[in-house]
């Protein structure tokens, strides 16, 4: 059944009109303006659907689909009593009930959401490098406490075929990786980057285009949920890419939030959407920026889920091998991520003699590279160039390779480690 959006700017015949057209419409939820009808009740007789009303649209819309069998909410109003600020909320929130939402000359189509047959957790971010697979590793090595989890990855450079990466059993050497590079992988992809981290089973799918809303284009997840069912693992963690998430209702959600990114991205767009599924809220990075803007983050996660648990958190980068005593070159995907590494392995005894932030520019990242001199271990993050082109340099010249992670700290004097257990307990059934 549809549910149509109407507002008092169109005559109540026009509108009764469009509902005829349309056809198979169940109810209608009034969104304003008063220019063209009489009362409510006048307009609802006329039209000849029941009308919803709330002093807050979505509440309306909200408890419309929930009391019909509604699949799609039609919008047949317009400006000037909708915003483009107002449809986006509308869209967030169709996506959220897994319903349409079509316009005159747009529709917001969500996936069905399936199910795990085990408990599971999405990993889910707002957008690309916001910290996604640091807190995803983070999250798989903390709950390997309380439980075996399996780590499905769908990264936009992961196998056509899911993969399995027994990150349990196996060392993940700079060799192996190199090898995989050189059978044509992506051997940075998030499934090597958390089996090498955390020490968890991982399986790689692939994705790829994303959507506004962030389900993926094309996927290769369902392959890789049937492969984590059949193995002995009871927690299943669905990592997310980008701002991209599986389309699989977990039974809990973490939102990774870039402290960063433009707040306007989570206010308004599909960030609402993302906000709502949450029950804890990473905010990364959060010690690289003003006071304001973790205020205005903070304010625009509890405008849309008061009852999330949210983090405020920095990175520390924390090396997968020994540093101290050695001259290091520094590679990671960003130049502002650089002056805290270098200053935490300086801490740990290294002589952190180079730098690069060109991980994720080959051409660029070379240049860098050739003035890499005197080194006797080059620090990376498992990303982008890391293997097919750092790691080669690296083991050519019988360099060492010291993998870096990204450990967050909380900032606010909460515990991020602890939200995390207590969530798993939650999903695994044994109690808060
Ligand atoms: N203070 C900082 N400023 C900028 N970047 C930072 C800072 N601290 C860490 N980073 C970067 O944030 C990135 C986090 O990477 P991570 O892979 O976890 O993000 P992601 O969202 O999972 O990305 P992807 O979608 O590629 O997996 C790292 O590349 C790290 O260098
Ligand atoms: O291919 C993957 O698994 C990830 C990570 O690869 P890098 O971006 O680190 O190369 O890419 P994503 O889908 O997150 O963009």
């Amino acid at each position: 059944m549809k549910l149509v959006l109407i507002d008092g700017e169109h005559y109540p015949d026009v509108t009764r009109w469009a509902i005829e057209k349309l056809g198979n419409v169940c109810c209608a939820v009034f969104l304003g303006g008063s220019e063209k009808i009489g009362s409510l009740s006048s307009l609802e007789k006329r039209i000849g659907v029941p009308i919803y009303t709330s002093s807050n649209y979505l509440d309306a819309i909200k408890r419309a689909v929930t009391e019909n069998d509604v699949d799609e909410v039609v919008d047949l109003s317009d400006e000037p009593v909708l915003t483009y600020e107002d449809r986006f909320r509308m869209a967030s929130l169709c996506m959220l009930l897994g319903v349409k939402y079509r316009g005159a000359d747009f529709v917001f189509t969500p996936k069905p959401l399936k199910k795990v047959k085990k408990p599971s957790i999405a990993v889910i971010g707002t957008g690309k490098r916001v910290g996604k697979t640091a807190i995803s590793g983070f999250i798989a090595r903390t709950l390997k406490e309380i439980s075996r989890p399996v780590v499905v990855t769908m990264g936009r450079g992961g196998p056509e075929k899911p993969e399995i990466i027994d990150g349990e059993a196996m060392e993940i050497t700079p060799e192996f990786l190199l090898k995989v590079a050189e059978e044509g992988k992506h051997a940075a992809s998030d499934h090597f980057e958390d089996a090498l981290t955390s020490g968890v089973t991982t399986i790689g799918c692939r994705r790829c285009g994303g959507g506004m809303a962030g389900f993926p284009f094309f996927d290769v997840v369902d392959e890789g949920i049937k492969l984590a069912e059949s193995l002995p693992h009871d927690l299943v963690i669905l990592e997310g890419s980008g701002a991209t998430f599986p389309a699989y209702e977990a039974d809990a959600y973490v939102l990774v939030v870039g402290g960063k990114q433009k707040v306007d991205f989570l206010r308004n767009y599909f960030g609402p959407f993302k906000i709502a599924l949450a029950d804890v809220v990473v905010v990364t990075m959060a010690d690289e920026i003003s006071g304001e803007k973790r205020e205005a983050i903070l304010e625009a996660i509890k405008n849309v889920n008061p009852e999330a648990d949210v983090h405020l958190t920095g990175f520390r980068p924390r090396p997968l091998g020994n540093v101290s005593g050695k001259r290091i070159g520094l590679v990671m995907t960003s130049y502002p991520a650089l002056p805290k590494a270098k200053r935490h392995l300086e801490d740990l005894g290294a002589q952190v003699v180079a730098l690069s932030g060109n991980l994720s520019n080959r051409e660029l990242l070379r240049k860098d590279l050739a003035n890499f001199t005197g080194i006797e271990a080059v620090a990376v993050e498992l990303k982008a160039a890391a293997v097919d082109v750092v790691t080669r340099w690296a083991l050519e010249r019988e360099i060492e390779v010291i993998y870096l992670d990204n450990e967050p700290v909380n900032l606010d004097g909460k515990n991020l480690r602890e939200a995390v257990l207590k969530l798993g307990r939650k999903v695994l059934g044994r109690g808060e």
